[in-house]
């Protein structure tokens, strides 16, 4: 039985505040419920009735107290989480919003902090964050991407740095380029996942093992990210994933 097959998802957001100018981003402190003691953009579960976009303006407002303004706010990507053993999985939606009005405040949820692009606390984050991210901030969105975790073991051992990185590209036959990227540690086999190379997309696919993190990440929750795919400067934002995983449809 796959430890990974879904049954049904729930649909989620995240907002990323960014300031171009100043090369920064707005995360979020999380105080309590999913993801405590995490930075994170801001977001929440689409209620009934509401769009994802919807969802992710009302959000940003409760969690943040700022409006996004409509000029700014753009679909940067679509991520699915999937946990092992878990048959719901989490379709987020995420967005990136470059100007607003209104004052940012704290509220019971999240402590909002600006951060330089170069200073992002990525290991008090999701460690999916890393992957996905600086494709957001290089402006290489629409992005797509799984994620899949697992429950952390309550002792882990794991190696410092990654140690091998190798990349290789090659072109279509649809004229677009694929490039595919393993990371693997010293100790681990690389797990690979292939990236549908028929699409008319430029997409990255990267595949990486459960060891590939820096220790001492128990503020990433009870969850630790053995593997992903991700694919990105697709044409459109993808706006729905299906329950195999693969992306259902494109926002138009
Ligand atoms: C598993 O990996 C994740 N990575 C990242 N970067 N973000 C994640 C991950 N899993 C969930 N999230 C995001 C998506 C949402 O923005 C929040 C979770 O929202 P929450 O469960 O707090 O939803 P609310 O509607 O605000 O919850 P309550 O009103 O019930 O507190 O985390």
């Amino acid at each position: 039985m796959d430890p990974f097959r879904l049954t049904s998802k729930k649909v989620l957001t995240l907002v990323m505040v960014i300031d171009k100018e100043q090369q920064k981003i707005l995360l979020g402190y999380k105080k309590r419920g999913f993801g405590a003691h995490l930075w994170n953009g801001f977001g929440g579960k689409v209620e009934p009735g509401e769009t994802p976009q919807q969802g992710a303006l009302r959000e940003l407002e409760e969690e943040a107290g700022i409006t996004a303004k409509p000029e700014g706010f753009q679909k940067a990507g679509l991520l699915l989480f999937l946990f092992e053993n878990d048959p719901v999985g989490l379709e987020t939606h995420v967005y990136k919003a470059y100007s607003y009005q209104g004052q940012i405040r704290e509220c019971d949820e999240m402590r909002p902090q600006w951060f330089n692009f170069a200073d992002i606390p990525y290991d008090q984050m999701w460690e999916d964050d890393r992957i996905w991210l600086p494709i957001l901030l290089k402006e290489q969105a629409p992005f797509f991407g799984r994620m899949y975790f697992k429950r952390r073991p309550l002792e882990e051992s794991v190696p410092d740095q990654l140690t091998n990185l190798s990349t290789s590209t090659s072109t279509t036959s649809t004229a677009a380029t694929t490039a595919t990227t393993t990371i693997t540690t010293a100790s681990a086999t690389p797990v690979v996942v292939e990236t549908n190379s028929s699409t008319p997309i430029a997409s990255l696919s990267k595949t990486m093992t459960a060891t590939s993190f820096t220790p001492g990440q128990p503020k990433s929750g009870p969850f630790t990210m053995f593997e992903y795919h991700i694919e990105q400067n697709l044409l459109a934002p993808p706006k729905e994933i299906a329950l195999d995983g693969t992306i259902a449809s494109f926002e138009n």
